[in-house]
Order: structure tokens, then sequence, then C-alpha cells
């Protein structure tokens, strides 16, 4: 209920709102996707109470409000005792609120409520003659419902002979549990039928389905039991006259099955603060469960007690269902994301259109692997009904096939591993890396020689392939071990190659360490933030030693990022070891290291001497981007090259102009960065100025001392 309800501005509005609420409601109880949620639902029901409050005199008949069904549904078995809705309170305050009418109405306070799930189904009356099951009636409009004897048999708990040869009617609800519902739709779809979006609805739809080619199982609970016409009187005055929670047991002896075989059974409790604790406690169970429930239910327990307070014409006033939030929303499938998991899993990850459920936006969701989105038929742009309950990843239960508009596009499966490129092994319905758990090694090590990294010349996807798979690297470390030997020993390795890559790897041991903790690939730590890491601290070791406040002083890192920073350096601790042994260097050429605190924990520079942070440089204090190709003495440098020289000589890199820009360095064909530092009024250098601006730092090669 986070979405206000809509508002009917005139009759024709009115119309049209109790024409698409009639409709949704249909196909919602005949097992059809209506194009609303439940959320959707009730908030156009509610702004249609609300247009006819004002508006009495022109209330509509096919008006959905004060009926069973919203009205949508007809039936032509009359019911014994009519089969009612369920008013709704949605907090402790209008629980408590309704207990205070229920007292009015009784006369007397209620002592003995019994409180069970509200099961997210849909209503039955299932008919039993001298103890064998003969005839399955649905609500319909509460007064006749639906002959759907055809489903005896399918449905597990309503046994076709109950264990004593009574003549009964048991209430309930028919559901699918997610098992259940998985079945079906499985069974379903491999018929050529499009799945259903929810268990609800394929409850619904199964039971009324006749002459289907296939049968799919359905589970009832029973939360009702009364007599029928030739009931014996004896057994159908003992049933008038007991309490709720004694027709239950009564239903369980018989063999029915009840809540009582779940992890949230009926209960009674006597007071208020009871009937809330144990919504509290349901409502904490309900992720876990096996079925859906929607809410809970509270009745008054005692026969005496519910005779007292009546029932109206839509429900009755002697029961309630404490509403829980819903845990299903429409939204649409804006993308598909693959993923490689730890041990080279590589599961799709649906991006949806930002939805609240339940308190939460949810922008992904699960799609389980390629198969799944397959068989159910998912396109990019379609509108999904989406899952969430608890703290379990929200799922997509099916698309509302309907309400596409022929836009959508087919979700396109990925050819390489999106992580390391390598093949992807599709034998089974979860796909996987053929790299497996390596995957990811290789993925790193890849990353780790890159050019903006460690830049290892010669040490590509495919030679880093070779190497994993030959067993010979196992992690970051292990590279700078190589042998002379083991490399030879490879396929396609020859004598220069390998000397070349023994070179390239020595070499790569003098990089600052701005890129060696971007090669180590510090969660939250891209190539700009590793050097102003590198740039703050000066070596590892200081690095290391600091605490999250400490790490919070680098520029861009905040309280959150902080902490997630020492704790992936801490777990990297053994391998930056490793580095270290190798003789890899780990610190920052130019940089000053902070100055150390105080024991009263303030900077040591508090007495006013110069600042710890180095502000020496020709760029001290400016911020410059760069545009544009380079030439001259700049011609050979990657733009993450010119960054690390605008940081080497004190300036700060960026990548967008704006007011803040000190300056921009406009190389050969620069566009609109250059027009928006004119605009701004921003100082333009051409490369050769620059290059004569920090040329003390421009040969600055890896490892080495800036000349000045
Ligand atoms: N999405 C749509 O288009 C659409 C259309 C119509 C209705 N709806 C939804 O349906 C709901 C109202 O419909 P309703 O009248 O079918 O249900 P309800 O919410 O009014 O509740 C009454 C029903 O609860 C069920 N129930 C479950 N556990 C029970 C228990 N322990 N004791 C007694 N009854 C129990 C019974 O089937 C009973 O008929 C609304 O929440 C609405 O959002 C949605
Ligand atoms: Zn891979």
């Amino acid at each position: 209920m986070t979405t206000p309800d809509a508002v009917i501005v005139d009759a024709v509005a009115y119309a049209q709102a109790i024409e698409d609420a009639v409709k949704a409601s249909a196909a919602y109880y005949a097992g059809g996707t209506s194009v609303l949620d439940d959320d959707a639902y009730d908030r156009l029901v509610r702004a249609i109470a609300a247009w006819e409050d004002e508006h009495p005199e022109q209330v509509l008949p096919d008006s959905p409000t004060g009926k069973v069904a919203g009205g949508a549904v007809e039936g032509d078995v009359p019911h014994t005792r009519a089969m009612l809705s369920l008013d709704n309170v949605f907090s402790a305050e209008e629980f408590t609120a309704w207990t205070a009418s229920l007292t009015r109405r009784v006369g007397h306070d209620v002592t003995r409520f019994s409180v069970e799930p509200k099961l997210d189904g849909l209503a039955i009356a299932a008919r039993y003659t001298r103890g064998r099951l003969t005839r399955l009636i649905t609500r319909g409009d509460g007064t006749a419902g639906e002959d759907v004897s055809h489903a005896i048999g399918t449905v597990e708990g309503l046994p076709d002979e109950l264990a004593e040869p009574v003549t009964v009617e048991v209430r309930g609800e028919v559901l699918m549990t997610t098992a259940q519902f998985e079945h079906a739709n499985e069974v379903r779809t491999a018929h050529g039928g499009a799945p259903f979006a929810n268990p609800r609805n394929a409850a619904a739809g199964t039971l009324r389905a006749k002459d289907r080619a296939y049968t799919v199982p359905m589970t009832f609970f029973g939360y009702g039991l009364l007599p029928l016409d030739d009931t014996g009187p004896a057994l159908a005055e003992l049933l008038e006259e007991s309490a709720h929670s004694d027709l239950m047991t009564r239903a369980g002896a018989y063999g029915v099955n009840t809540t009582a075989t779940t992890a949230v059974p009926g209960i009674t409790v006597s007071t208020v603060e009871e009937v809330l604790a144990r919504v509290a406690e349901i409502a904490g169970l309900r992720a876990s469960l096996p079925f859906g429930i929607d809410g809970i239910v509270v009745k008054a327990d005692l026969a005496a007690d519910q005779r007292a307070a009546g029932s109206g014409s839509r429900a009755p006033r002697w029961a309630t269902a404490y509403k829980l939030p819903a845990v299903e929303k429409i939204t649409r499938l804006l993308a598909v994301e693959w993923n490689v998991g730890r041990t080279g899993i590589i599961a799709p990850r649906a991006v949806l259109e930002p939805v609240r459920i339940d308190g939460s936006t949810i922008t992904y969701a699960t799609l389980h692997n390629a198969a799944d989105i397959t068989r159910r038929d998912l396109r990019l742009g379609d509108h999904v009904m989406v899952h969430r309950a608890g703290d379990v990843i929200p799922r997509i239960e099916a698309p509302v096939a309907h309400l596409r508009t022929g836009e959508e596009q087919p979700i396109v499966f990925p050819e390489a591993c999106p992580r390391c490129g390598s093949g992807i092994d599709t034998g089974e319905q979860r796909w996987r890396c053929v790299n497996g758990r390596d995957c990811h090694l290789v993925a790193s090590l890849s990353y780790a020689a890159g050019r903006d990294q460690l830049d290892i010349e010669g040490l590509g996807h495919t030679r880093v392939v070779q190497l994993v798979e030959a067993g010979l690297v196992t992690d970051l470390a292990g590279l700078f071990a190589l042998t002379r030997d083991q490399l030879l020993g490879l396929e396609r390795m020859g004598e220069t190659s390998t000397d070349n890559l023994l070179a390239a790897l020595a070499a790569a041991k003098n990089q600052p360490l701005s890129r060696v903790l971007c090669a180590l690939g510090v969660r939250g730590t891209g190539r700009s933030m590793s050097r102003r890491i590198a740039r703050h601290f000066a070596t590892m070791d200081l690095l290391r030693a600091a605490d999250a406040e400490a790490i919070q002083q680098v520029e861009g890192i905040g309280t959150e990022k902080a902490p997630s920073i020492v704790a992936e350096l801490a777990a990297l601790a053994p391998l930056i070891d490793r580095l270290v042994a190798a003789g890899v260097n780990m610190t920052e050429p130019g940089a000053t290291p902070p100055a150390p605190a105080t024991a009263d924990g303030t900077d040591a520079t508090d007495d006013g001497s110069a600042p710890a942070v180095a502000d020496a440089g020709p760029l001290a204090g400016m911020t410059v981007v760069v545009t544009g190709a380079m030439t001259g003495a700049l011609e050979k440098l990657s733009r993450n090259q010119m960054n690390e020289l605008i940081e080497r000589a004190g300036g700060r890199s960026s990548s967008s102009v704006s007011k803040k820009t000190s300056l921009v360095v406009a190389g050969e064909g620069a566009g609109s960065k250059r027009t928006k530092a004119e605009s701004l009024g921003v100082r333009l250098a051409a490369p050769d100025e620059f290059a004569a601006l920090v040329a003390d730092y421009v040969d600055a090669g890896p490892g080495t001392e800036p000349s000045a």
C-alpha cells in the first residue's frame, strides 16, 4: 500500500473502473492472469468505493463493492450456507478496533480467538455423503458456486473417503504448494500451455479445467465443517454448537488435512496481545512455508460468539483477515545479466523496473538458468509477476503474456563466459564456464596482467588459461614464481616468447603500488581509487596498518566503503605477503606518507606544521581532464597513464568537465569536452604545453622517483 489510490474524477471514469475491476476479478478467479496485481486491484476497488460514497445515487449494479468475489463470479449449485469473503485489517490498531466492535456486537469481550494462517488459494466446499466425497463446489458469488467435482482425486488432503461414514460439508482452501506449482508449470508448458503466473492462479485454473490431457496435484486445507440437509440431527447439532477449534480437530480425525499438519497450525488464544504475538510469529515464518499465505485469519472461536456477532452480505462479523503485505507485484523485465558464481556456474539475473514489494525496492530477480527462461518464454520488455518473501531472493514467476505489445525482444544468451571469456559448458541445465572454479582465477589474472594494471606483455587471456589449466599458477603471486623450464614446457611457447614473458614479469614487479593495488582487485576500488589510496598512504605497510577511520581520509571513501576495504585487505593478506616475498614493489613513487596520528588521535599536523599530504608538484590543487589524442612526448601514454601522470604531478584526474575543472588537456580531435571547457571558461592546454608543465614527471616510469 505504498502507491496512493487512484482518484476517480467522473461517472465515465467510474464506469471504466468498474469494467476494469470486474474483468480483473473474472480472470483472477478463473485462473487466467489478471492484468492487475492484488495491490493494484485493491486500490482500484477502494477508489470505486470512495466515488460511490460521494455519489450514492449513481452506484452501478455491476460494482464490485460489497460483493463476494467482487461480483465477478457466478454459480448454479446453491450453498447450504453462504460462503463469504473476509474483512481486512492491516495493523495492530485496526485489529484492536475490530475486537472492540466485536465486543459491542457480542455484548461482552471475546476471550477465545482462533488464529490460523490465511491460505492463498481458493475456497471450496466438499460434500461428503455417508463418508464418501460426492461433490466439490467453488465459492462462486457466495450463494451458489460451480460444480468442480471432476477434480475429485486430484486434491491431496481431501480424502475420497472419511474415517467415519458421516454426511458433512468440509470447507477449506485448495492451493498449490511451491513444489506442486513448479511441477504444474513444467507439465503445462510441456503440453504447450502458457505457464501460470503464480500458485494461486495455477490452483484456480487447474480446479476449473475439465478434460485436460494431464492432471496435476493440488493440496487442500480445511477451515470449516458444517452439516448438510441429510446430516443426522445429533451430529448436526453438535457441529452447530462446536467451537471452531473443535471442528478443526474433528475434521482432522475424519482424515481431512488442516493447518495442524503445518509449521503454522491454527491455535486458540484468549487475549488481543496473544493474537498479535501469533500474527507476528506466522508472519515471521511466512517466507519459509512451502505454500503461500496472504494473512492471518482471526475468528471468534466459540459458536455462541459467532452467532451473536452474525454476518453481513459479504463477510462474517466474527472473523477478520489480518493482511500481510503483498509479496507479488507486476513490473517490467528490462534486461538479463549473466553472472559467474564461485564454482563457475553462469546464472542469469533479471534486471527489473524498480518495484516496491513488502517495504523494499526490488530491482533484480533470479532466473535460475537458461532453460528456465526458454521454458517460460520470457522476453525483454515483458510485464512479469515478481515474487519476494522475507529475505529470499526475489524471483520472476511468469510473464503476463497478454500485456505484450509486440515490442518485446528475445533474451540473448551469452556465447562465451562473461567473466573470463572462455567457452561455456551447456551440457547441463546450469551452465558453467569451462574453467569451472578456475574461472575466477583466469579472470582475475587476466585483469591483473592488463595494460592498466601490471601491464605484463605476452600474458593474454589464452596464455593465462594455459597456465591455470596446467596448474602452474594458483594465484597472482604464482606468476612471479614461474620458471623458464615451466614456461618452455607449455604448448606454443618458444625460447623467445618465454624470455620475453619472463622479462615482462620482472618489469611488472616494479610497477607502482597503485597498479599493484588495482591488480589485486580490491572490491570497490578501481583504477583511480587505487591511485588515490596509493598516493595517500605511499606504502603498502602503511595502508595495511590503517583502520577504517584512517582509510576514510582518502577522498571518495565513505563510511560504507572503508570497512569493506579493510576487510578485503585483511583477506588478501596472505597473497600480499607472497607478492612481497616475490619482490613486487609496494610503494608509490613520489607520494609522501601521511603523518602518524598523535596519542590523542588528532593529526600530528594539527600543531600548524605543514600538512602531511603532499601538495607539491606543478598540478597541486588542480583538477585536470584529458580529452582527444595526445601527441609529442605524451603520444605513447594511455588514458590511464595520463591520469597517473596528473596525479604524480600533484593533480587530480577527472573524466568530466565542470566548473570545478582547473585545466583541460585537449589533444587532436577533442570534441564536446573542449567545447564545454570553452563555454565554462576553463583553461585549455595543448599536449605539448602540458608536457612542458609536467616535464619532470613524464618519464617517471614504474618504480622510479621523479627527477625533481
Ligand atoms: N489481482 C486481481 O485482479 C484480483 C481480483 C480480485 C480479487 N483479488 C484479490 O482477492 C482478495 C479478495 O478476494 P477474496 O474474497 O477471494 O478473499 P478474501 O481476501 O476476502 O478472503 C476470504 C477468503 O479467504 C480464504 N481463506 C484462507 N484461509 C482461510 C481461513 N483459515 N479461514 C477462512 N478463510 C480462509 C477463503 O478462501 C475465503 O474465501 C483481495 O486481496 C484482492 O486483492 C485480486
Ligand atoms: Zn569463465
